[in-house]
């Protein structure tokens, strides 16, 4: 099994404790989105989890195993990081053969990922005259280099153009289809609700949630329905002899919260309300996450007002 295991992981720079006893599990076989906000702790864990830098204490594991003690890392794991980080004056083609050559990845390989990644046509020209998103478009092409079981990816549709975002989306869900682990972090919300079927969220370098995408959602944020009609004091009728919660909006649409369509519907319709409209509002994961990530801010702020003189 490919899966990643962090176990009680803390890492401390100095007095600032960036990570702080961290434990969480990303299996394979699905996407997991890896949130928080910035400086909560996300790319020192990936950091930790690539050999980048050394735990304080806890351990970081791909597979059961430091990612330092893999004899060929890019055969098992394939990570984006940092974009930019590819040698310039290299060709996109010559950066993946190198990258190759010292995991004794075939040359085909390279062809592949280059082909995969939307690349071929500029395979041979020099990485400092590509764009945003044609080096994103080769970091993700070095991540699957190797076919790795696990692929870590920071930021992946950072510079990508729409077409490029709608790419990713479906690479992501294959690669976790495929049976991989895969772990992504973004501050894209809508993006990451787009692949995402699990989330671990951080929050000043604690776990702050590991759960399913939807169960997130759904925990923080009630449904509602919309609706349009031609006789609002109907609807308000029925609606309130229900003892539901509606609101009129200005340009005329009315919400009830905390309700479903499957139960405004009928009682709506039993009423005789003429309907224009009637649609579900769900929560998004914006809403949802802001909402979790506002009690740590709000606590994080007055933490920064009391020591200020
Ligand atoms: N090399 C370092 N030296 C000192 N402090 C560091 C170092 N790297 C990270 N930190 C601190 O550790 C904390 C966590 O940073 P980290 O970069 O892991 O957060 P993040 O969740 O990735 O944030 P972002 O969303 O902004 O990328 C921050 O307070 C940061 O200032």
């Amino acid at each position: 099994m490919t899966s990643i295991d962090v176990h009680d992981l803390t890492k401390e720079y100095g007095p600032r404790r960036a990570v702080d006893r961290i434990t969480f599990r990303v299996p394979p076989g699905r996407v997991t989105g890896f949130l928080g906000p910035n400086g909560a702790g996300k790319s020192t864990t990936l950091r930790l989890l690539l050999g980048l830098d050394r735990p304080t204490s806890g351990t970081a594991t791909l597979a059961g195993r430091p990612y330092v003690s893999l004899a060929r890392p890019l055969r098992h794991v394939g990570a984006l990081l940092d974009a930019q980080a590819a040698h310039s004056s290299r060709t996109g083609r010559d950066h993946l053969l190198v990258l190759a050559a010292s995991n004794r990845i075939p040359v085909r390989r390279v062809d592949e990922v280059l082909e995969e990644t939307g690349l071929t046509p500029a395979a041979r020209r020099r990485v400092r005259t590509y764009s945003l998103g044609m080096r994103q478009r080769l970091g993700i092409a070095a991540a699957l280099l190797g076919d790795p079981g696990v692929v870590l990816l920071d930021e992946p549709a950072n510079g990508l153009d729409p077409e490029g975002i709608v790419w990713i989306r479906g690479l992501l869900r294959r690669l976790a289809a495929e049976g991989r682990t895969v772990l992504v972090s973004s501050h894209l919300m809508n993006e990451t609700a787009s692949f995402a079927d699990h989330l671990v969220v951080l929050g000043r370098g604690r776990v702050l949630a590991d759960t399913a995408l939807r169960d997130f959602i759904d925990a923080r944020v009630h449904p509602g329905v919309r609706i349009r009609t031609t006789d609002p004091a109907a609807l308000e009728n029925a609606l309130t002899r229900q003892g539901h919660d509606a609101v009129r909006h200005p340009d005329g649409h009315w919400t009830v919260r905390h309700a479903r369509v499957d139960d405004i519907g009928p009682l709506v319709s039993a009423a005789g309300v003429p309907l224009l409209e009637l649609s579900a509002e769900e929560g998004t994961l914006e809403q949802a996450y802001l909402a979790l990530t506002a009690v740590d801010a709000e606590f994080a702020a007055r933490q920064h007002e009391e020591v200020r003189p």
